[in-house]
């Protein structure tokens, strides 16, 4: 036991945030020594991989273009080379449920039925120092099937008798490198939230996972090039060298859901390649990736409203063609991605359509040659397991039966943003508006997903929403007018509409502690800036989570 009510140093680190529950059972003096290596090892190289993302995206706001490497060429075209075989638990992926690491999730996750849970310490979960030690915490006692809980209700929640290895293969998604983790300080710098959530995960869990027939699997959220993929498998190197366990037990899958990375999928799975496990087609995060990127020029690359950008897309498709192709070529899994509609168990109608929209889209996945894909919700993964069985019988996937052969890479396809079908009307600008608003309310509740008007929102689709009105004011798009007529995107004009939704939506009831006003300074924040900034969550972060932030309030009622 240490000291409760100040900072401590312990092997290198200095806790700066609150004391949780079970803290002492994740951040042990071991544990720490090892994040203290990480950090020592590879933040300075992270840093440097930070910087030349910005130096790419501005090349690109200069008018440069993206191609597939020329220094690359021959890991591109030199066929032979194939990513370690499938580990056990990642044969069969036909259908993985996402979604936070809370304790209620975490045993509903394990008792869906699902082939493998995204442990999500990402997108969907809100990154305050309790969701994120919480997390670990639920992680461990989960893999040792020691987990229960009851709900403010009354209602318990437990995992049967059934071992690890008939339960969803455990796959834990850590934060992307953008994000620090500032509650933990090392020779006086934050950590970088990767290597937090990486490291203890790893660090309690991987021997444990070994014995249980498993192993430590990561997710590998917004990488944007292949020399990112090389950093994780140097980090993946040293790490199974400090547990002494073998090279090649640690597996990634790295999502594709930057556009610079769709033209480096090849050469990502080779700088993993005794690491790699597959491709995922993070869908949301592209859409974002994409405005972001190409935010300052003009028109030639601005998207319609946010529901016009389907998977049905030419771009989109070329995206996926060519990630399956990529997968397959190296004997790697392509799993798909989300659909963004959610079940709704009060309310029948919503129910079917979310029903009949996900089936169709895990049917076009399927149909591409996915090996399988991702659901949000519990009640989603029959649906999937229905379609996914049709499609691979008795296979437990299809990565040589479909090579998709027929798909050659293109980068004008990847790059045909304008062929999107659409348009911008002020419905969609409200839209983005009211969902974004509600979503960032959530987010600093310390609910990192939510369901608004039964579509799944997280920081992915929040970031489409702030970054789209971004786009449409700075190059003066047109939009088509709820009353007919067109006018031309303002900011001024966004200003009035974000008045009027801000005032519906406290229209609709304000509970006590909640955060509306907050959030609305955080999306104006972001959406109506001068200066485009690079994650919605890195200024609300500062502000409001990190332990530094004037406003930093401990989540209520957050269970261990
Ligand atoms: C862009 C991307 O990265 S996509 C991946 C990241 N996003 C996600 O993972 C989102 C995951 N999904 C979720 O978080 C949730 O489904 C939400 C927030 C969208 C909706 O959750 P709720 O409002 O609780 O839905 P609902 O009330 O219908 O839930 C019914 C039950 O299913 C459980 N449930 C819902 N989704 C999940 C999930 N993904 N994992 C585990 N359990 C779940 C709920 O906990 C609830 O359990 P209970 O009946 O024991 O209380
Ligand atoms: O992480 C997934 C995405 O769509 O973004
Ligand atoms: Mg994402």
């Amino acid at each position: 036991m240490y000291p409760t009510d100040q900072p401590i140093t312990l092997n290198g680190v200095t806790i700066t945030g609150p004391h949780l529950p079970r803290q002492e059972e994740i951040l042990t003096p071991d544990a720490l020594d090892f994040l203290a290596t990480l950090h020592r090892q590879f933040n300075g190289r992270r840093r440097e991989l930070l910087t030349k993302r910005e130096e790419t995206r501005q090349r690109i706001s200069d008018g440069a273009t993206l191609d597939f490497l020329p220094e690359t060429r021959t890991i591109r075209e030199d066929g032979s080379w194939r990513v370690a075989p499938l580990a056990p638990g990642l044969k069969d992926r036909r259908v993985e449920i996402t979604g936070p690491v809370d304790r209620k999730m975490t045993i509903n996750a394990m008792n869906s039925g699902a082939k493998c849970w995204l442990a999500d310490f990402e997108d969907s979960s809100s990154p305050s120092w309790e969701n994120m030690l919480n997390g670990q915490v639920n992680l461990r006692d989960a893999i040792r099937r020691q987990i229960d809980f009851t709900s403010p209700e009354g209602k318990d929640y437990a995992l049967g008798g059934v071992q690890l290895v008939d339960r969803p293969t455990i796959i834990v998604r850590p934060r992307g490198w953008h994000l620090e983790e500032d509650h933990l300080v090392v020779d006086g710098e934050p950590m970088a939230g990767a290597l937090v959530d990486f490291g203890l995960y790893f660090f309690h869990n991987a021997k444990e996972l070994l014995r249980r027939g498993r192993g430590p699997y990561f997710y590998l959220p917004k990488t944007e090039n292949h020399l990112e993929a090389r950093l994780w498998n140097c980090i993946f190197v040293v790490a199974q060298d400090h547990l002494g366990i073998p090279q090649g037990t640690v597996r990634a899958t790295v999502l594709i859901e930057t556009i610079t990375a769709a033209f480096e999928m090849e050469e990502i799975l080779y700088q993993l390649r005794n690491h790699a496990a597959g491709l995922n087609a993070g869908r949301w995060d592209y859409i974002f990736s994409i405005i972001k990127n190409f935010r300052d020029r003009g028109d030639q690359f601005v998207l319609p409203d946010r529901a016009d950008v389907t998977m049905t897309a030419p771009m989109m498709r070329a995206y996926t063609d060519q990630l399956v192709r990529a997968c397959h070529r190296r004997g790697a899994s392509a799993i798909g991605g989300m659909a963004a509609f959610i079940p709704n168990r009060r309310d029948p109608e919503a129910n079917a359509t979310a029903l009949e929209k996900v089936r169709a889209d895990k049917t076009r996945e399927a149909g591409d040659g996915f090996d399988g894909s991702w659901v949000a919700h519990p009640d989603l993964v029959p649906v999937a397991m229905e379609v996914f069985d049709a499609v691979l019988a008795d296979r437990q996937n299809q990565i040589r039966a479909n090579r998709r052969e027929d798909v050659t890479p293109d980068a004008a396809a990847l790059l045909a943003v304008s062929e999107t079908p659409g348009s911008i009307t002020e419905a969609g600008v409200r839209m983005n508006i009211e969902v974004g608003i509600r979503y960032v309310e959530s987010w600093l509740r310390g609910n990192g997903a939510a369901a608004i008007h039964n579509l799944m929102e997280d920081a992915a689709t929040a970031e489409i929403s702030r970054s789209q009105i971004w786009q449409w004011i700075n190059a003066g798009s047109s939009a088509e007018l709820t009353g007919g007529g067109t006018r031309t995107v303002t900011r001024e004009w966004v200003q009035g509409l974000m008045d009027e939704e801000f005032a519906r939506i406290l229209a609709t009831g304000r509970t006590e502690g909640d955060r509306f006003d907050d959030a609305l300074e955080v999306f104006s924040g972001s959406a109506l800036a001068e200066e485009y900034p690079d994650f919605l969550t890195l200024p609300a972060y500062r502000k409001f989570l990190s332990a530094q932030a004037p406003a930093r309030q401990a989540l209520a009622g957050t269970s261990v």
